[in-house]
Protein backbone atom coordinates (compact mmCIF):
# COMPACT_ATOMS: atom_id res chain seq x y z
CA UNK A 1 0.00 0.00 0.00
CA UNK A 2 1.17 3.56 -0.81
CA UNK A 3 2.43 5.44 2.21
CA UNK A 4 0.16 8.17 2.93
CA UNK A 5 2.08 11.49 4.44
CA UNK A 6 -0.23 11.71 7.04
CA UNK A 7 -1.38 8.43 7.17
CA UNK A 8 1.04 5.69 8.58
CA UNK A 9 1.00 6.04 12.55
CA UNK A 10 2.61 3.82 14.97
CA UNK A 11 -0.20 1.87 17.06
CA UNK A 12 0.15 3.40 20.37
CA UNK A 13 0.29 6.83 18.45
CA UNK A 14 -2.83 6.55 16.66
CA UNK A 15 -4.98 9.89 17.25
CA UNK A 16 -8.08 7.17 18.46
CA UNK A 17 -6.23 5.72 21.39
CA UNK A 18 -4.58 8.94 21.97
CA UNK A 19 -8.16 10.44 22.78
CA UNK A 20 -9.29 7.60 24.38
CA UNK A 21 -6.39 7.58 26.86
CA UNK A 22 -6.65 11.70 27.29
CA UNK A 23 -10.22 10.80 28.26
CA UNK A 24 -9.28 8.27 30.67
CA UNK A 25 -6.53 11.27 32.47
CA UNK A 26 -9.35 14.21 32.48
CA UNK A 27 -12.00 11.89 34.19
CA UNK A 28 -9.93 11.41 37.23
CA UNK A 29 -8.73 14.54 37.09
CA UNK A 30 -12.51 15.83 37.71
CA UNK A 31 -13.39 12.61 39.63
CA UNK A 32 -14.77 14.07 43.02
CA UNK A 33 -11.73 13.17 44.97
CA UNK A 34 -8.94 14.35 42.80
CA UNK A 35 -11.09 17.63 42.39
CA UNK A 36 -11.41 17.89 46.33
CA UNK A 37 -7.81 16.89 47.13
CA UNK A 38 -6.86 20.25 44.68
CA UNK A 39 -8.43 22.78 47.60
CA UNK A 40 -10.29 25.49 46.71
CA UNK A 41 -8.13 27.92 45.35
CA UNK A 42 -8.22 27.94 41.46
CA UNK A 43 -5.63 26.78 39.08
CA UNK A 44 -4.56 25.38 35.88
CA UNK A 45 -4.40 21.88 34.97
CA UNK A 46 -2.35 20.18 31.83
CA UNK A 47 -3.29 16.73 31.00
CA UNK A 48 -1.57 15.64 27.91
CA UNK A 49 -0.71 12.44 25.69
CA UNK A 50 1.35 11.21 22.66
CA UNK A 51 -0.22 11.80 19.53
CA UNK A 52 1.17 10.69 15.57
CA UNK A 53 1.81 12.28 13.19
CA UNK A 54 -0.97 15.05 11.97
CA UNK A 55 -0.29 18.50 11.02
CA UNK A 56 -1.44 20.77 13.46
CA UNK A 57 -2.83 22.77 10.61
CA UNK A 58 -4.88 20.02 9.37
CA UNK A 59 -6.42 19.58 12.94
CA UNK A 60 -7.68 22.67 13.02
CA UNK A 61 -9.53 22.91 9.89
CA UNK A 62 -11.54 20.13 11.19
CA UNK A 63 -12.29 21.52 14.70
CA UNK A 64 -15.39 22.93 15.03
CA UNK A 65 -15.40 26.65 13.75
CA UNK A 66 -15.67 29.06 16.31
CA UNK A 67 -13.20 29.71 19.32
CA UNK A 68 -9.75 28.30 17.02
CA UNK A 69 -6.49 29.54 16.85
CA UNK A 70 -2.48 28.21 15.69
CA UNK A 71 0.52 29.98 16.53
CA UNK A 72 4.19 28.22 15.27
CA UNK A 73 7.42 30.13 16.53
CA UNK A 74 9.64 31.53 13.96
CA UNK A 75 12.17 28.95 12.26
CA UNK A 76 10.10 25.94 14.20
CA UNK A 77 10.58 24.36 17.41
CA UNK A 78 7.27 24.94 18.71
CA UNK A 79 3.73 25.38 16.87
CA UNK A 80 0.28 24.53 18.85
CA UNK A 81 -3.11 24.42 17.36
CA UNK A 82 -5.97 24.89 20.00
CA UNK A 83 -9.83 24.87 19.31
CA UNK A 84 -12.39 25.54 22.49
CA UNK A 85 -11.69 27.84 25.87
CA UNK A 86 -11.06 26.64 29.21
CA UNK A 87 -10.03 30.36 30.15
CA UNK A 88 -10.06 33.62 28.77
CA UNK A 89 -9.19 37.08 29.41
CA UNK A 90 -10.67 39.38 27.50
CA UNK A 91 -10.43 43.21 27.56
CA UNK A 92 -12.96 45.31 27.54
CA UNK A 93 -12.94 48.26 25.24
CA UNK A 94 -10.56 51.04 25.68
CA UNK A 95 -8.23 48.38 27.96
CA UNK A 96 -4.69 47.78 26.93
CA UNK A 97 -3.02 44.62 28.14
CA UNK A 98 -1.35 46.17 31.52
CA UNK A 99 -5.03 45.09 32.35
CA UNK A 100 -3.49 41.66 32.19
CA UNK A 101 -1.54 41.82 35.25
CA UNK A 102 -4.17 41.58 37.60
CA UNK A 103 -5.33 38.76 35.80
CA UNK A 104 -2.60 36.83 35.99
CA UNK A 105 -2.71 34.93 39.19
CA UNK A 106 -4.66 31.95 37.50
CA UNK A 107 -1.57 31.91 34.72
CA UNK A 108 1.07 31.99 37.41
CA UNK A 109 -0.59 29.03 39.47
CA UNK A 110 -0.54 26.84 36.60
CA UNK A 111 2.14 23.98 35.65
CA UNK A 112 4.75 24.20 33.51
CA UNK A 113 4.14 23.58 30.30
CA UNK A 114 0.71 26.32 30.61
CA UNK A 115 0.44 29.13 28.05
CA UNK A 116 -2.48 31.52 27.27
CA UNK A 117 -2.54 32.80 23.17
CA UNK A 118 -3.40 35.76 22.44
CA UNK A 119 -2.86 39.27 21.34
CA UNK A 120 -4.48 43.03 21.79
CA UNK A 121 -5.78 45.67 19.79
CA UNK A 122 -3.08 48.20 17.94
CA UNK A 123 -4.51 50.87 19.66
CA UNK A 124 -7.19 50.14 22.16
CA UNK A 125 -7.62 53.87 22.62
CA UNK A 126 -9.24 54.10 19.46
CA UNK A 127 -12.77 52.98 19.17
CA UNK A 128 -13.19 49.30 17.16
CA UNK A 129 -14.30 49.43 13.98
CA UNK A 130 -17.64 47.02 13.78
CA UNK A 131 -15.27 44.19 11.96
CA UNK A 132 -12.68 44.12 15.04
CA UNK A 133 -15.42 43.56 17.69
CA UNK A 134 -15.15 39.90 18.40
CA UNK A 135 -11.65 39.92 19.18
CA UNK A 136 -12.07 42.42 22.11
CA UNK A 137 -9.05 44.91 23.27
CA UNK A 138 -7.02 42.16 23.72
CA UNK A 139 -7.67 38.20 24.31
CA UNK A 140 -5.66 35.79 25.65
CA UNK A 141 -6.95 32.03 25.63
CA UNK A 142 -6.45 28.81 27.73
CA UNK A 143 -7.39 26.43 25.24
CA UNK A 144 -9.67 23.59 25.87
CA UNK A 145 -7.83 21.05 23.74
CA UNK A 146 -4.43 21.74 22.12
CA UNK A 147 -2.32 19.73 19.84
CA UNK A 148 1.16 20.81 20.20
CA UNK A 149 4.25 20.34 18.41
CA UNK A 150 7.46 20.94 20.38
CA UNK A 151 10.73 19.80 19.22
CA UNK A 152 9.99 17.08 17.17
CA UNK A 153 7.41 15.60 20.08
CA UNK A 154 3.18 15.60 19.34
CA UNK A 155 0.90 15.49 22.04
CA UNK A 156 -3.04 16.11 22.13
CA UNK A 157 -3.63 17.77 25.93
CA UNK A 158 -6.64 19.45 27.44
CA UNK A 159 -6.25 22.23 30.10
CA UNK A 160 -8.51 22.12 33.03
CA UNK A 161 -9.80 24.96 35.72
CA UNK A 162 -10.26 23.12 38.37
CA UNK A 163 -12.49 23.51 40.45
CA UNK A 164 -14.63 24.78 38.16
CA UNK A 165 -14.79 22.29 35.98
CA UNK A 166 -15.59 19.65 37.74
CA UNK A 167 -18.79 20.84 37.35
CA UNK A 168 -18.61 20.19 33.55
CA UNK A 169 -17.12 16.62 33.62
CA UNK A 170 -19.75 14.97 31.15
CA UNK A 171 -19.80 18.10 28.91
CA UNK A 172 -15.59 17.53 28.78
CA UNK A 173 -15.41 14.70 28.06
CA UNK A 174 -18.71 14.52 25.66
CA UNK A 175 -15.77 17.24 23.66
CA UNK A 176 -12.87 14.84 23.74
CA UNK A 177 -14.93 12.46 22.57
CA UNK A 178 -16.20 13.97 19.36
CA UNK A 179 -12.89 15.89 18.68
CA UNK A 180 -11.45 15.52 15.25
CA UNK A 181 -8.37 13.89 14.67
CA UNK A 182 -8.02 13.66 11.05
CA UNK A 183 -5.37 11.42 9.77
CA UNK A 184 -5.39 11.85 6.01
CA UNK A 185 -3.86 15.42 4.05
CA UNK A 186 -6.65 16.87 2.96
CA UNK A 187 -6.83 17.55 -0.71
CA UNK A 188 -4.99 21.07 -1.95
CA UNK A 189 -7.72 24.28 -1.20
CA UNK A 190 -9.13 25.94 -4.08
CA UNK A 191 -10.03 29.66 -3.24
CA UNK A 192 -12.99 31.25 -4.61
CA UNK A 193 -12.45 34.19 -7.44
CA UNK A 194 -12.09 37.34 -5.80
CA UNK A 195 -14.67 39.98 -7.44
CA UNK A 196 -13.77 43.33 -5.78
CA UNK A 197 -11.04 45.71 -4.35
CA UNK A 198 -11.20 48.38 -2.22
CA UNK A 199 -8.42 50.45 -0.66
CA UNK A 200 -8.92 52.81 2.22
CA UNK A 201 -6.70 55.36 1.88
CA UNK A 202 -6.73 55.50 -2.20
CA UNK A 203 -3.75 56.20 -3.53
CA UNK A 204 -4.86 60.46 -3.59
CA UNK A 205 -5.32 59.81 0.05
CA UNK A 206 -1.93 58.30 0.68
CA UNK A 207 -0.08 60.49 -1.07
CA UNK A 208 -1.76 63.05 1.41
CA UNK A 209 -1.12 61.21 4.16
CA UNK A 210 3.00 61.17 3.83
CA UNK A 211 3.11 65.04 2.57
CA UNK A 212 1.44 65.12 5.86
CA UNK A 213 4.06 63.39 7.63
CA UNK A 214 7.11 65.24 5.61
CA UNK A 215 5.69 68.59 6.84
CA UNK A 216 5.85 67.17 10.50
CA UNK A 217 8.93 65.95 10.18
CA UNK A 218 10.13 69.48 8.82
CA UNK A 219 8.63 71.40 11.59
CA UNK A 220 10.26 69.06 14.20
CA UNK A 221 7.17 67.58 15.59
CA UNK A 222 7.66 64.03 14.61
CA UNK A 223 10.75 62.05 13.07
CA UNK A 224 8.91 58.91 11.83
CA UNK A 225 5.47 57.81 11.00
CA UNK A 226 4.66 54.31 9.80
CA UNK A 227 1.58 55.06 7.61
CA UNK A 228 -0.94 51.86 7.06
CA UNK A 229 -3.44 50.64 4.26
CA UNK A 230 -6.27 48.66 4.19
CA UNK A 231 -6.76 46.76 0.89
CA UNK A 232 -10.44 44.80 1.20
CA UNK A 233 -11.38 42.04 -1.49
CA UNK A 234 -14.65 40.58 -1.83
CA UNK A 235 -14.66 37.15 -3.15
CA UNK A 236 -17.38 34.38 -5.04
CA UNK A 237 -17.87 32.37 -1.44
CA UNK A 238 -16.64 31.84 1.39
CA UNK A 239 -13.29 31.67 2.27
CA UNK A 240 -11.65 28.70 3.64
CA UNK A 241 -9.38 30.59 6.65
CA UNK A 242 -7.62 27.70 8.34
CA UNK A 243 -6.60 26.68 4.40
CA UNK A 244 -5.21 29.72 4.23
CA UNK A 245 -3.17 29.98 6.76
CA UNK A 246 -1.67 26.79 5.47
CA UNK A 247 -1.22 28.02 2.33
CA UNK A 248 0.42 30.93 3.45
CA UNK A 249 3.01 29.16 6.33
CA UNK A 250 3.74 26.99 2.95
CA UNK A 251 5.40 30.56 1.46
CA UNK A 252 6.40 32.21 4.13
CA UNK A 253 9.30 30.06 5.84
CA UNK A 254 11.23 32.08 8.42
CA UNK A 255 7.93 34.00 10.06
CA UNK A 256 5.75 33.50 13.01
CA UNK A 257 2.75 31.83 12.11
CA UNK A 258 -0.62 33.11 14.00
CA UNK A 259 -4.61 32.70 13.43
CA UNK A 260 -6.90 33.67 15.95
CA UNK A 261 -10.72 32.62 15.22
CA UNK A 262 -12.92 34.35 18.50
CA UNK A 263 -15.93 33.44 17.13
CA UNK A 264 -17.25 31.41 13.54
CA UNK A 265 -16.73 33.38 10.97
CA UNK A 266 -14.06 36.12 12.17
CA UNK A 267 -10.51 35.01 11.36
CA UNK A 268 -7.63 37.10 11.97
CA UNK A 269 -4.26 35.59 10.50
CA UNK A 270 -0.49 36.35 9.32
CA UNK A 271 2.79 35.45 8.61
CA UNK A 272 5.26 38.07 10.65
CA UNK A 273 9.05 38.09 10.27
CA UNK A 274 9.23 40.45 13.39
CA UNK A 275 9.72 39.12 17.16
CA UNK A 276 8.34 41.88 19.29
CA UNK A 277 10.20 39.96 22.33
CA UNK A 278 11.35 36.56 24.32
CA UNK A 279 10.92 36.13 27.96
CA UNK A 280 12.57 32.99 29.29
CA UNK A 281 12.72 33.44 32.76
CA UNK A 282 14.56 36.97 33.66
CA UNK A 283 16.30 36.75 29.82
CA UNK A 284 14.58 38.62 27.28
CA UNK A 285 15.49 39.26 23.73
CA UNK A 286 14.21 41.99 21.09
CA UNK A 287 14.77 43.73 17.83
CA UNK A 288 14.44 46.54 15.63
CA UNK A 289 13.16 44.99 11.94
CA UNK A 290 12.96 47.84 9.46
CA UNK A 291 13.93 49.12 5.82
CA UNK A 292 12.66 46.52 3.47
CA UNK A 293 13.50 45.34 -0.18
CA UNK A 294 12.35 42.67 -2.60
CA UNK A 295 14.21 39.35 -2.95
CA UNK A 296 15.51 39.27 -6.69
CA UNK A 297 14.93 37.21 -9.98
CA UNK A 298 18.40 36.11 -10.31
CA UNK A 299 21.19 35.80 -7.88
CA UNK A 300 23.02 38.69 -9.24
CA UNK A 301 19.71 40.80 -8.82
CA UNK A 302 19.32 39.81 -5.32
CA UNK A 303 22.65 40.77 -4.42
CA UNK A 304 22.27 44.18 -5.88
CA UNK A 305 18.87 44.20 -3.76
CA UNK A 306 20.93 43.13 -0.67
CA UNK A 307 23.49 45.84 -1.04
CA UNK A 308 20.92 48.96 -2.02
CA UNK A 309 19.02 48.03 1.68
CA UNK A 310 21.99 47.65 3.14
CA UNK A 311 23.54 50.88 1.63
CA UNK A 312 20.12 52.94 1.87
CA UNK A 313 20.11 56.48 3.98
CA UNK A 314 16.95 56.30 4.03
CA UNK A 315 16.20 52.46 5.45
CA UNK A 316 18.69 52.74 7.94
CA UNK A 317 17.16 55.79 9.41
CA UNK A 318 13.50 53.79 9.37
CA UNK A 319 15.71 51.10 11.23
CA UNK A 320 17.37 53.69 13.16
CA UNK A 321 14.24 54.70 15.04
CA UNK A 322 13.09 51.36 16.11
CA UNK A 323 16.08 50.36 17.53
CA UNK A 324 16.77 53.16 19.25
CA UNK A 325 13.36 53.46 20.60
CA UNK A 326 13.41 49.62 21.70
CA UNK A 327 16.66 50.62 23.52
CA UNK A 328 15.19 53.48 25.62
CA UNK A 329 12.38 51.68 26.13
CA UNK A 330 13.51 48.21 27.13
CA UNK A 331 16.43 49.63 29.97
CA UNK A 332 15.29 50.71 32.18
CA UNK A 333 13.17 47.24 32.79
CA UNK A 334 16.66 46.16 32.77
CA UNK A 335 19.58 45.50 34.97
CA UNK A 336 21.87 44.87 31.86
CA UNK A 337 20.80 45.46 28.12
CA UNK A 338 23.06 44.97 25.32
CA UNK A 339 23.32 44.87 21.33
CA UNK A 340 23.22 41.53 20.07
CA UNK A 341 25.16 41.74 16.75
CA UNK A 342 25.40 44.74 14.33
CA UNK A 343 22.83 45.38 11.52
CA UNK A 344 22.09 42.56 9.49
CA UNK A 345 20.48 41.90 6.63
CA UNK A 346 17.14 39.34 7.24
CA UNK A 347 16.45 37.23 4.06
CA UNK A 348 12.66 36.34 3.96
CA UNK A 349 10.97 33.90 0.97
CA UNK A 350 10.16 37.24 -0.98
CA UNK A 351 11.62 40.12 0.54
CA UNK A 352 14.79 41.37 3.13
CA UNK A 353 14.28 43.79 6.23
CA UNK A 354 17.13 45.14 8.42
CA UNK A 355 17.67 44.18 11.78
CA UNK A 356 19.22 44.51 14.90
CA UNK A 357 19.19 42.51 17.92
CA UNK A 358 18.92 43.14 21.76
CA UNK A 359 19.52 41.44 24.94
CA UNK A 360 19.20 42.10 28.63
CA UNK A 361 18.37 40.63 32.10
CA UNK A 362 14.98 42.13 33.52
CA UNK A 363 14.98 43.43 37.18
CA UNK A 364 13.16 41.25 39.62
CA UNK A 365 9.72 41.33 39.36
CA UNK A 366 8.89 42.78 35.47
CA UNK A 367 6.02 40.90 34.12
CA UNK A 368 4.80 40.00 30.17
CA UNK A 369 2.15 42.78 30.92
CA UNK A 370 5.20 45.35 31.87
CA UNK A 371 6.86 44.25 28.73
CA UNK A 372 3.95 44.55 25.92
CA UNK A 373 3.19 48.24 27.98
CA UNK A 374 6.69 48.96 27.51
CA UNK A 375 8.03 48.16 24.21
CA UNK A 376 4.78 48.08 21.81
CA UNK A 377 4.53 50.06 19.77
CA UNK A 378 7.30 50.08 18.66
CA UNK A 379 8.83 52.26 15.54
CA UNK A 380 8.70 49.48 13.21
CA UNK A 381 4.64 50.37 13.37
CA UNK A 382 4.01 53.22 14.87
CA UNK A 383 6.99 56.12 14.82
CA UNK A 384 9.07 58.30 16.87
CA UNK A 385 8.11 60.18 19.30
CA UNK A 386 5.70 57.54 19.42
CA UNK A 387 2.92 60.08 21.50
CA UNK A 388 3.13 62.36 18.14
CA UNK A 389 3.47 59.64 15.81
CA UNK A 390 0.00 58.15 17.33
CA UNK A 391 -1.95 61.25 17.26
CA UNK A 392 -1.09 61.11 14.15
CA UNK A 393 -2.66 57.70 12.89
CA UNK A 394 -5.87 58.09 15.21
CA UNK A 395 -6.37 61.54 13.82
CA UNK A 396 -6.17 60.54 10.12
CA UNK A 397 -6.05 57.05 9.63
CA UNK A 398 -9.53 56.21 7.41
CA UNK A 399 -9.69 52.49 9.18
CA UNK A 400 -9.36 50.86 12.44
CA UNK A 401 -6.24 48.60 12.79
CA UNK A 402 -7.57 46.10 14.87
CA UNK A 403 -5.11 43.54 16.09
CA UNK A 404 -3.01 44.29 12.69
CA UNK A 405 0.84 45.22 13.98
CA UNK A 406 -0.70 44.77 17.62
CA UNK A 407 1.42 42.19 19.82
CA UNK A 408 0.31 38.52 18.97
CA UNK A 409 2.03 35.18 21.09
CA UNK A 410 1.51 33.44 24.05
CA UNK A 411 2.14 33.96 27.88
CA UNK A 412 3.39 31.33 30.47
CA UNK A 413 4.29 31.04 33.71
CA UNK A 414 8.08 30.48 32.71
CA UNK A 415 8.23 32.74 29.61
CA UNK A 416 6.52 34.30 26.90
CA UNK A 417 7.14 35.14 23.25
CA UNK A 418 5.16 37.75 21.08
CA UNK A 419 5.44 39.04 17.46
CA UNK A 420 4.41 42.22 16.39
CA UNK A 421 0.87 41.06 14.10
CA UNK A 422 1.97 42.68 10.30
CA UNK A 423 1.51 40.80 6.95
CA UNK A 424 -1.73 40.13 7.94
CA UNK A 425 -5.54 39.63 7.40
CA UNK A 426 -8.84 39.65 8.60
CA UNK A 427 -11.36 37.11 6.87
CA UNK A 428 -15.06 36.90 7.60
CA UNK A 429 -17.31 35.01 4.97
CA UNK A 430 -16.30 35.87 1.57
CA UNK A 431 -14.95 39.18 2.95
CA UNK A 432 -10.73 39.65 3.13
CA UNK A 433 -9.15 42.93 4.68
CA UNK A 434 -5.52 42.60 4.57
CA UNK A 435 -3.45 45.17 6.10
CA UNK A 436 0.26 46.59 5.24
CA UNK A 437 2.23 49.79 6.43
CA UNK A 438 5.72 51.70 5.49
CA UNK A 439 7.90 53.51 7.81
CA UNK A 440 7.66 57.17 6.38
CA UNK A 441 10.83 59.06 7.13
CA UNK A 442 12.65 62.06 5.65
CA UNK A 443 13.20 61.37 2.15
CA UNK A 444 10.21 58.88 1.87
CA UNK A 445 8.26 59.26 -1.58
CA UNK A 446 4.50 58.22 -1.87
CA UNK A 447 4.69 56.11 -4.83
CA UNK A 448 7.61 54.04 -3.32
CA UNK A 449 5.86 53.65 -0.53
CA UNK A 450 2.81 52.83 -1.53
CA UNK A 451 4.45 50.05 -3.93
CA UNK A 452 6.46 48.73 -0.69
CA UNK A 453 3.13 48.04 0.86
CA UNK A 454 1.71 45.97 -2.54
CA UNK A 455 5.24 43.96 -1.96
CA UNK A 456 4.35 43.28 1.27
CA UNK A 457 0.64 42.27 0.69
CA UNK A 458 2.08 39.79 -2.21
CA UNK A 459 1.98 36.74 0.13
CA UNK A 460 -1.48 36.66 0.12
CA UNK A 461 -2.57 37.99 -3.06
CA UNK A 462 -0.31 34.95 -4.79
CA UNK A 463 -2.80 32.80 -3.12
CA UNK A 464 -4.89 34.34 -3.52
CA UNK A 465 -4.97 35.45 -7.42
CA UNK A 466 -4.97 39.05 -5.81
CA UNK A 467 -1.88 40.22 -8.03
CA UNK A 468 -2.31 42.95 -10.87
CA UNK A 469 -5.32 44.27 -8.66
CA UNK A 470 -3.23 47.17 -7.50
CA UNK A 471 -6.12 50.28 -6.96
CA UNK A 472 -3.62 53.04 -7.25
CA UNK A 473 -5.39 53.96 -10.27
C1 LIG B 1 4.50 47.89 9.11
C2 LIG B 1 4.91 46.85 8.40
O1 LIG B 1 6.25 46.51 8.27
C3 LIG B 1 7.22 47.09 9.12
C4 LIG B 1 8.25 46.08 9.38
C5 LIG B 1 9.35 45.93 8.57
C6 LIG B 1 9.61 46.90 7.58
C7 LIG B 1 8.88 48.04 7.50
C8 LIG B 1 9.22 49.07 6.48
O2 LIG B 1 10.23 48.94 5.77
O3 LIG B 1 8.48 50.05 6.31
C9 LIG B 1 7.79 48.35 8.45
O4 LIG B 1 8.31 49.20 9.44
C10 LIG B 1 3.96 45.98 7.70
O5 LIG B 1 4.38 45.02 7.05
O6 LIG B 1 2.75 46.24 7.78
MG1 LIG C 1 9.99 50.77 4.64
Amino acid sequence: MAARRCGVLRREARPGRARWRLAGLVSRALSGGAVEEAGLEERVVRLSVPVGEVDPLLWLAAQRPGSRLYWSARGGGFEVAAAGEADALVGWPGECPAALRKRQGLLLAGDGGTRYYGGARFDPARRPGAEWEPFGAYRFVLPRFELRVREGMRELACNLVLPRDADRREEILEELEALPLPEEELPAPRFPAPLRRSDAPGFAGWRAGVGRALAAFEEGRMDKVVLARRAAFSFGGPLDAPALARALRAVTPGCFHFYFEPQEGAAFLGASPERLYRREGRSVTSEAVAGTRPRGSSEADDRALGGELLGSEKDREEHAYVLRSIREELAPLCESLRADGDVSEMRLASRRHLVARLRGVLRPGVTDADLLETLHPTPAVGGYPRRAALAELRSSEPFDRGWYAGPVGWIGAGGAEFAVGIRSGLVRGSELALFSGAGIVRGSAAAEEWAEIEQKISDFAGILGLEGRDASG
